[in-house]
């Protein structure tokens, strides 16, 4: 479908995106030093931002956090630097999955939280929800931790080691002492299948590549690459989901594709799955999807899900 203003909502960041209208560039650049330093001033006067350049990026998605959510954040040289439009979006759809429960302490998972443990800084300073976030990249680890300590985190998220980058929740669940049970789980995958000759994915025709970002590529090759990309991750969740059904009461993970929405699916159908909801999130000209499953069936998960 082509976006026009008929159906402009549908293609619109969630309702209650702070980033919905977009934030006001020049005043910002006024106010916050370091990102004034990557922006351009145009001859009308008003500041531009070269969403092409990672330092750009960097700076911008600092600067956003900090106006936004007073979250001061910093990320690993090198690795991924999230856009906070998508990253809300995400959160505001789990909190629309969650609304009907009425829960008075949210718990929740954040499977591959990256350097800036975005998902769970989000989470325990917009909604004081208690997070696990899980990382198998030593460096992610130490600077989520630190992103943690800086905001003063420390009793709402958990930054954990995952020692084996092929397991999902299997590592942490097999300790005793630890926490049982969580209300959700999220994850934005690792997307490139690292048994591809070129991970990357140099061929730009191909229908089922991941849509190009306007925005500049960030991230490490060890972040954005695992054995068969995000639909083999994405199963993996789904297998460790068989063996801790009542752990989670909602699992949920994004994909970068929409090809391999129906394929999520149609894993979840075959290993008898029914209350499954999917989604899609907007934010400006690029889209991402996302599924979730649960195996309560008391509250289908259709039921208040919608993106927008
Ligand atoms: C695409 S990045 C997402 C980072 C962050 N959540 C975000 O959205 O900006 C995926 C992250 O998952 C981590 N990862 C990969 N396999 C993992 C596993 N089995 N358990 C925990 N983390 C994993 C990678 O090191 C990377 O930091």
């Amino acid at each position: 479908m082509v976006k026009n203003k008929q159906n402009s909502k549908k293609f619109g960041m969630h309702l209650r995106n702070v980033l919905r209208q977009a934030p006001d560039y020049t005043k910002l650049a006024i106010k916050y030093k370091d990102f004034r330093n990557v922006c351009s001033l145009e001859l009308n006067g008003k500041v531009s931002v070269n969403f092409r350049n990672e330092r750009t990026l960097r700076e911008l998605t600092k600067m956003l956090l900090t106006e936004y959510f007073d979250l001061n954040v910093d990320f690993a040289p090198g690795s991924l630097v999230p856009t906070l439009a998508l990253r809300l979006n995400y959160i505001l759809w789990i909190e629309d999955l969650l609304e009907s429960f009425k829960l008075d302490q949210i718990k929740g998972i954040d499977i591959g939280c990256g350097s800036s443990c975005i998902y769970s800084l989000l989470g325990a300073k917009k909604n004081n929800w208690k997070m696990l976030a899980l990382e198998s990249k030593p460096e992610n680890i130490e600077y989520a931790r630190e992103n943690v300590k800086r905001n003063h985190l420390e009793d709402l998220v958990e930054v954990f080691a995952q020692p084996d980058n092929t397991c999902i929740f299997k590592s942490y669940f097999e300790q005793d002492t630890k926490e049982q049970m969580y209300h959700f789980c999220l994850c934005n995958p690792p997307f490139f299948d690292s048994n591809s000759p070129n991970p990357f994915g140099a061929n730009t025709r191909n229908p089922e590549r991941r849509p190009a970002p306007n925005n500049a590529r960030t991230g490490s090759q060890e972040e954005l690459t695992c054995a068969g990309g995000e639909v083999q991750f994405v199963q993996r969740i789904v297998d460790e989901s068989l063996e801790n059904k009542l752990c989670v009461r909602i699992f949920t993970s994004m994909l970068g594709v929409k090809a391999n929405v129906p394929r999520i699916l149609e894993y979840l159908k075959e290993k008898g799955l029914t209350n499954v909801s999917t989604t899609e999130f907007h934010q400006g000209h690029t889209t991402r999807w996302a599924v979730a499953w649960s195996f309560y069936t008391e509250t289908p998960l259709s039921q208040g899900t919608s993106s927008n």
